[in-house]
C-alpha cells in the first residue's frame, strides 16, 4: 500500500487530525483538487470575518457619536477587499506547507474511487489501508431558468465592487451574514425567502430583534416567495419572476440557498460506500459501511451543525482512533454556534426555544444587559443573555446571547456547559475586571 491513511480533501476535517497523526510516523497522503486548507481558510469563515469586522467597528463607533466620538468612518470596499486578498491568498500555500512540514504527501487533483483501497487522481492511482472522505460541501444552485447568472458565496467574498442593489435568495447563515455586510457597505438589499422565518436554528426572539435592526437599516425582506426564473437585461441587471406577478429588477443576485455534498463526484459506487443527499452515512465511529473507509466534517450525514469546530473535532477523533488512543465512539461535547450579524447571536448546548417550550424540564434565567455600567461604556443597547438550567439537577445545560461580543461570552460559557456546573459553582470564578466575562458573572442567578 502507498499510504497507511489517505485523506480526500485538505480542509479542517483533514489537517487537524492528519498533522498530529503524521508526527507519530504514520504514512499519510492528502488529495486536494482545489485550495489547500479547504473552504474555511480560503472561501468561508476567514474571508467573511475580514469583511465583517471593520463593519462591526463602525457600528460601535456609531453608538458613541456624541459620547466622545465624532464622525463615522466610511467603508472603502475595494481597499477592504484588497486587505482580504492579502490575508487570504497565502492560505492555500500555508495549508500545503502545514502538510509538507508534517511529512504528509500531497497530491493535487480530483480523487475518485477505483475500489475500497484504491483512488484515482488523473492518470495516477494510489492505494491505502484506510481512507478518510473529507470532501465537504459546495454551494447549491437553484434549479430555475436563469440561475446561471446568480453569484454564490465564493463570488461574493471576492466581489470587486459592491453593486448598488443586491438581492439575496435564502434565509440561512450565508444569506443573513452577507445581507448584513452588503447593507453596512451601503447597498440596497433584498432578502427573498421561500418560508417566513430566517436563521431557524437560533432563538426566535433574538432573530426577530436582529431582523428588525436589518429592516431599520433598509434591508427589505420578501417572505413566502419561490423565485421561478431570472432574465438578464441588456444593461447587465437581472429581473426575477415569481408567482402572483412578482417581478424584481436588481444588479446582483446571491444564491444562498444552502450547500450540497461533493460526494456525488467521488465514484463512491466503485468502493460500495453508502451516502445520501445529506452526506456520507457513518456509524458512531465515523466509519462507513465499508470497514476501511471513514468520513469526517461537512461531508458527513450528521445531525450536529456542519461547522469548522465540529469538522476539526471529528478529524482529531479519527486521528486518536487511528493512533489507538481512543477506541470508543465519538462523544461530541456541547456544540456552540454563532451567526455574525450585528449584534451577533451565539448559543451553546440546549437551544433557548426548546428550553422555553419545556418549562417542566428547563429553567431559563434571562437577563438584559441594559443598565449594566460596562455595556454603557460602549453604549450598547438591547444585548440579551439567557442561561438554561436543568430543573432536576440545577446544572447549566445551555446559553444564548445576542450582543456585540456574543462570541466571547458564549466561549466563556462553553466549558461551564460542558462541565454542567451548578449555579453555586458558576460563582467560583475570579475574572479580570472590567471585562465582558465579569459582566456575565454579574448576570448569574446567585449574584
Ligand atoms: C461563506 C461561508 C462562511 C462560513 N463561515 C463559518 C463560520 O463563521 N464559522 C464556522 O464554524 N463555519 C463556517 N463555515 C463552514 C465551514 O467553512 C465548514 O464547516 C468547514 O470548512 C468544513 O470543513 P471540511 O474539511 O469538512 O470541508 P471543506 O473545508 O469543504 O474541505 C473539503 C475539501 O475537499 C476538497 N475536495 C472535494 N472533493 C474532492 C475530490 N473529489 N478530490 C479532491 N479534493 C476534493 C475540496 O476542494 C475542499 O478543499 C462557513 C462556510 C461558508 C461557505
Ligand atoms: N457563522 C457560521 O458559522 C456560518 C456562516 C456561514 C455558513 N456556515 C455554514 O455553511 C453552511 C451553508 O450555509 P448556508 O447559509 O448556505 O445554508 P443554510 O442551510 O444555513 O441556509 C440555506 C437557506 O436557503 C433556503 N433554501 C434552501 N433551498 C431553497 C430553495 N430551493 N429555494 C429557496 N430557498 C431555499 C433555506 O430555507 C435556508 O434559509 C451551513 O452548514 C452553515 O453551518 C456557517
Amino acid at each position: 500500500m502507498d499510504f497507511s491513511v489517505l485523506y480526500i480533501g485538505s480542509g479542517q476535517a483533514t489537517w487537524n487530525g492528519a498533522v498530529p497523526l503524521a508526527k507519530t510516523g504514520v504514512k499519510i497522503g492528502v488529495i486536494e483538487e482545489s485550495q489547500y486548507g479547504g473552504v474555511c481558510s480560503n472561501k468561508g469563515c476567514n474571508a467573511k470575518i475580514i469583511l465583517d469586522k471593520p463593519l462591526q467597528l463602525i457600528d460601535q463607533i456609531k453608538a458613541l457619536q456624541g459620547r466622545g466620538l465624532e464622525g463615522v468612518p466610511t467603508v472603502n470596499w475595494e481597499d477592504l477587499m484588497a486587505h482580504k486578498h492579502e490575508l487570504i491568498v497565502p492560505q492555500d500555500q500555508h495549508g500545503k506547507d502545514r502538510l509538507d512540514k508534517a511529512g504528509i504527501t500531497t497530491i493535487h487533483g480530483h480523487a475518485e474511487f477505483v475500489d475500497a483501497h484504491t483512488v484515482r487522481v488523473g492518470e495516477k492511482t494510489v492505494t491505502a489501508n484506510k481512507i478518510v472522505i473529507a470532501t465537504g460541501l459546495r454551494p447549491h444552485r437553484l434549479n430555475i431558468p436563469g440561475a446561471e447568472n446568480f453569484a454564490n458565496s465564493t463570488d461574493f467574498l471576492s466581489l470587486p465592487h459592491m453593486p448598488e442593489h443586491v438581492t439575496i435568495l435564502g434565509g440561512g447563515f450565508v444569506a443573513i451574514e452577507f445581507a448584513t455586510i452588503a447593507s453596512a457597505v451601503g447597498a440596497k438589499v433584498d432578502v427573498i425567502t421561500r418560508g417566513n422565518q430566517i436563521l431557524k436554528q437560533f432563538p426566535k426572539e433574538y432573530v426577530a430583534s436582529v431582523q428588525a435592526d436589518l429592516k431599520q437599516s433598509g434591508v427589505r425582506f420578501i417572505p413566502d416567495m419561490n423565485v421561478a426564473k431570472a432574465e438578464k437585461n441588456a444593461d447587465g441587471s437581472l429581473t426575477l419572476f415569481g408567482p402572483k406577478e412578482f417581478q424584481l429588477t436588481t444588479d446582483y443576485v446571491l444564491d444562498a440557498t444552502g450547500r450540497i455534498p461533493n460526494h456525488d463526484q467521488l465514484n463512491l459506487e466503485a468502493a460500495g460506500v453508502k451516502a445520501n443527499a445529506r452526506g456520507i452515512e457513518v456509524n458512531e465511529y465515523l466509519q462507513t459501511n465499508v470497514p476501511n473507509i471513514f468520513a469526517a466534517g461537512d461531508a458527513l450525514d450528521k445531525s450536529i451543525p456542519k461547522l469548522t469546530p465540529t469538522a476539526a473535532f471529528e478529524s482529531r477523533y479519527l486521528a486518536a482512533k487511528f493512533m489507538g488512543t481512543n477506541e470508543g465512539p465519538i462523544a461530541y461535547p456541547a456544540i456552540s454556534e454563532i451567526v455574525f450579524t450585528s449584534p451577533r447571536i451565539a448559543q451553546v448546548g440546549v437551544h433557548l426555544d426548546e428550553a422555553k417550550a419545556k418549562p417542566e424540564q428547563y429553567e431559563v434565567v434571562s437577563a438584559s444587559y441594559d443598565g449594566d455600567w460596562y455595556r454603557q461604556v460602549e453604549n450598547e443597547q438591547g444585548a440579551k443573555l439567557a442561561l438554561i438550567f436543568d430543573c432536576q439537577t440545577d446544572r447549566l445545560v445551555g446559553a444564548a446571547e445576542m450582543a456585540n461580543a456574543a462570541e466571547e461570552t458564549i466561549n466563556t460559557i462553553v466549558p461551564y456547559v460542558q462541565m454542567a456546573l451548578t449555579k453555586e459553582e458558576l460563582n467560583d470564578f475570579v475574572y479580570v475586571f472590567p471585562s465582558i466575562a465579569y459582566t456575565l458573572q454579574r448576570r448569574l442567578p446567585l449574584v
